[in-house]
């Protein structure tokens, strides 16, 4: 298995390049099933294990895909199957996102139960509250949801228990295909909703007030193909601001989008670090001393959740104890057992963690427990004495492209070495100069 190698004590310097949002791209893909007409054309889709993964589900609903260099073609004017399979779902939990708009313009969807994960349990409830609401029939059993319609599902107004990201998408896709108008209150207010939001409208939906808690869908009776870009990833954005600021860099974050990234923002400034909003991205410098601040993950505009563990490798190198704390999942702190592992000093008391800074972390063998505690990990690697490897970067895979080659283009001492290369390392010695090939090229056409 492939491993990232870390060498710490390296400040950060020059310019880095965000890609498309993964968790935009995403659900933007599955509500391409909607447009029976036309082909879809998307930029700015990122080359990760995910994007793959949904393009892989969509070939087998019959719908015919191209990828090339970040343009992604989707022709979905034949739909041959209703059903996502279980080898799918348990990939990405975001197959899931298929469901409203199969069950929209199919009248039946047949999708495996998504099950929880790594970060919590996560459950559907609130999905299938909206799609009920609308008229639909959910039935569960043998693993799988099945949901159907007589005739077009209807507008309602529905009201979410929880802000929930997947539902307010998956319901909003539904309903742009509905009969009549759809409220959807207490409805996620993340950039990615807005994208959503802006593509569906490109198809020819009616859909207002996406960004706020409430939305209002206007049923249309057909959608067709449109051509969108992406937005950029703010968890990626944040990511490389987090990478700056704990080397004691100076990094341009090109494309990040400073209304997106505000909460990341005040707090790398609550810290002492110099963030200088731009047209074109984000500029973060930082001389290494930092303070302790407390962190609450919320829904957005809040705190992401998504940048927790990343956050927390940061405040290992700060100055004091600083408390964070998680509200959005259950489970979220399987980082710490690994920070551990590099000489961190954390409690967890129910949902928070108490972190010591200070002390000087040590390189480590760890492993990626999801996709941003793998990200976390190597930041982390970046300021520990000695050499961090990590492992599990299937995690990673999932979530940022060409994660080691934009590190190692800010000057980071980072690798991804593969089992046969590590054998290498250790006959010659002489791996840590020599360029790395890139491990990720993937071919959905
Ligand atoms: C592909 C994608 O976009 N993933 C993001 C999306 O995940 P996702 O859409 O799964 O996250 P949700 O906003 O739905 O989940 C937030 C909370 O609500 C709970 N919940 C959710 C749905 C439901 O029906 N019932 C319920 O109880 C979840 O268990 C969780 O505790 O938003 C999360 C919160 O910002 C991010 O961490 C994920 O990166
Ligand atoms: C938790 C995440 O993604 P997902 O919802 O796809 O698991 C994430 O992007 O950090």
């Amino acid at each position: 298995m492939d491993k990232i190698i870390v060498r710490g004590g390296k400040a950060l310097a020059g310019n880095v390049k965000v890609s498309g949002a993964k968790n935009a791209v995403l659900p933007i893909i599955a509500a391409a099933i909607l447009a029976e007409e036309g082909t879809n054309v998307i930029h700015d889709v990122p080359a990760l294990e995910d994007v793959r993964i949904i393009c892989d589900l969509l070939k087998t609903l019959g719908i015919t895909l191209t990828y090339d260099k970040e343009v992604l073609t989707i022709n979905a004017s034949r739909v041959t199957s209703v059903e996502a399979s279980y080898e799918l779902v348990r990939k990405m939990r975001a197959s899931f996102l298929v469901m409203g708009p199969l069950l929209a313009r199919e009248g039946k969807a047949r999708v495996a139960l998504p099950g929880g994960c790594a970060i919590g349990t996560r459950p559907i409830d609130q999905h299938l509250k909206g799609f009920e609401a609308m008229g639909a029939k959910i039935e569960i059993g043998q693993g799988f949801i099945e949901a159907s319609v007589e005739g077009r599902l209807q507008g309602a107004k529905i009201y979410l228990d929880i802000a929930s990201v997947g539902a307010t998408e998956n319901i909003m896709m539904a309903a742009a295909l509905a009969e009549g108008t759809t409220v959807i209150e207490n409805a996620a207010e993340e950039p990615e909703i807005v994208d959503l939001a802006n593509f569906l409208n490109g198809m020819g939906a009616k859909v207002r007030g996406a960004g706020t808690g409430s939305i209002r869908i206007e049923g249309v009776e057909r959608l067709k193909g449109c051509t969108h870009c992406v937005i950029p990833d703010r968890i990626e954005a944040g990511t490389f601001m987090v990478a700056a600021a704990i080397t004691g860099g100076d990094v341009f974050v090109e494309g990040a989008i400073c209304d997106h990234l505000k909460s990341v923002t005040a707090k790398l400034r609550e810290m002492g670090v110099e963030v200088d909003e731009q047209e074109n991205g984000i500029r973060v410098r930082s001389n290494g001393r930092l303070k302790a601040v407390d962190v609450k993950t919320l829904p957005y505009p809040g705190f992401p959740t998504d940048m927790q563990s990343q956050m927390m490798a940061l405040l290992l190198a700060s100055e004091g104890t600083s408390i964070v704390t998680e509200t959005v999942f259950e489970n979220r702190f399987m980082h710490v057992e690994e920070f551990r592992r590099m000489n961190a000093n954390i409690k967890i008391e129910g949902r928070s963690a108490i972190v010591e800074g200070g002390a000087k972390l040590t390189g480590s063998k760890v492993a990626a427990t999801d996709l941003r505690a793998g990200a976390a990990l190597v930041l982390a690697g970046l300021v520990a004495e000695g050499e961090t490897e990590v492992s599990s970067l299937h995690h990673i895979d999932r979530g940022y492209v060409q994660f080691t080659e934009k590190l190692r283009g800010l000057g980071a001492l980072v690798e991804r070495v593969s089992p046969a290369k590590e054998v290498e390392t250790e006959a010659v010695e002489q791996v840590k100069t020599e360029p790395i090939k890139v491990q990720f090229s993937p071919n959905f056409a």
